[in-house]
């Protein structure tokens, strides 16, 4: 999918986006963030036509959005937003039948697409097919959204801040969730938030916007925190961001201490296939200075928090 120069101008005369161009690639999360105001959610509400570009085209594959029915064109987006929009009067099984039934398919299918989704977002239909959203949690509600976006195997999916109205402990796991789903699913997605932390996580790339939907950088998350392009990415990427690049770090066997008789001790473990992110919530939530990096169960170094302070240090 791609944006070639869109522009919005407001009727009361907003330049909200001035002049924005964006690839993404087929199977790719690009995440959009920016400050409060500067267009985020009016870029990701042109893509599905919920609000008309006042210039420049839209393209999804060979294919001009701008030229297609926007009803139809919105049942080949699945969107997401902040409080879900489930249809309080409709069962879960209901919400997530939305699309299919507006497609048409038949019963049968439907059915079977409904629990295929909601055992791919973590629900049991058994349980929670027959359920109301307000007999849900806000995770499971925001699961159902999920799922409900997914259903009729959308081209792109368009995330407007969709983990922000639930707790930080639901909200890690609801993201975790997600990116397992998207490993399995694969689809392009184009995410919007305020959060770094959420982009750097699930990023494959990140577009920082500023004021105008003006593109400062677009580049992976790696490459935003440890060569920010502009002033602007640097102030907003903020002195932390040596921690944050933990997160995209990876623990390599080479960058692990030796053993030393740690194995046999009660140190916490982290797996080898965790960022040294991980390893510095271990650390930090258990309060121990060392711990063991295990690979399928195995133990096969140990790291310290200094060195991975300095492992942040390093690459900030
Ligand atoms: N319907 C509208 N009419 C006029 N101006 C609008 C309208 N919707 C948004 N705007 C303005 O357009 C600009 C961009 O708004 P938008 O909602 O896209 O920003 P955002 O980056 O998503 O913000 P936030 O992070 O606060 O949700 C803002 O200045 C906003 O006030």
């Amino acid at each position: 999918m791609s944006l070639h120069g869109i522009h919005k101008r407001y009727p009361n005369g907003t330049e909200a986006v001035r002049e924005l161009s964006l690839e993404v690639k087929a199977g790719e999360l690009v995440v959009l963030i920016g400050p409060s105001g500067c267009g985020k959610s009016t870029v990701l509400r042109m893509i599905n036509r919920l609000i008309e570009p006042t210039s420049g085209r839209i393209m999804l594959g060979d294919e001009d959005v701008t030229d297609v029915d926007p009803v139809r064109l919105r049942r080949r987006i699945g969107y997401v937003i902040q409080n879900v929009g489930l249809f309080p009067h409709q069962t879960v099984r209901a919400n997530v039948a939305t699309v299919p039934g507006l497609l048409r398919w038949p019963r049968n299918r439907t059915r079977a697409r409904v629990d295929e989704l909601l055992d791919l977002v973590g629900l049991d239909a058994a349980q929670f097919g027959g359920r109301y959203p307000h007999e849900l949690s806000g995770g499971q509600r925001q699961r159902v959204g999920v799922a409900r976006a997914l259903a009729a195997d959308p081209v792109v999916l368009l995330m407007d801040e969709p983990f922000s109205a639930v707790d930080p402990i639901v909200r890690a796991r609801l993201q975790e969730e997600f990116l397992r789903l998207q490993a399995e699913v694969r689809k392009t997605i184009v995410l919007v938030t305020h959060d770094l932390d959420e982009a750097v996580r699930l990023g494959d790339r990140i577009a920082v916007l500023s004021e105008g939907g003006r593109l400062q950088q677009y580049d992976t998350p790696a490459a935003l925190l440890g060569a920010p392009a502009t002033p602007f990415v640097r102030e907003f990427v903020g002195a932390d961001r040596g921690i944050r690049r933990l997160v995209v770090t990876p623990l390599h066997r080479e960058s692990l201490e030796p053993l030393a008789g740690d194995a046999a001790t009660d140190l916490p473990t982290v797996p080898l296939d965790g960022s040294a992110y991980d390893a510095l919530a271990v650390l930090l939530t258990s309060g121990r200075d060392r711990l063991v990096v295990t690979d399928d169960g195995r133990p096969v170094g140990a790291l310290s928090r200094q060195h991975l302070l300095d492992l942040g240090r390093a690459t900030g």
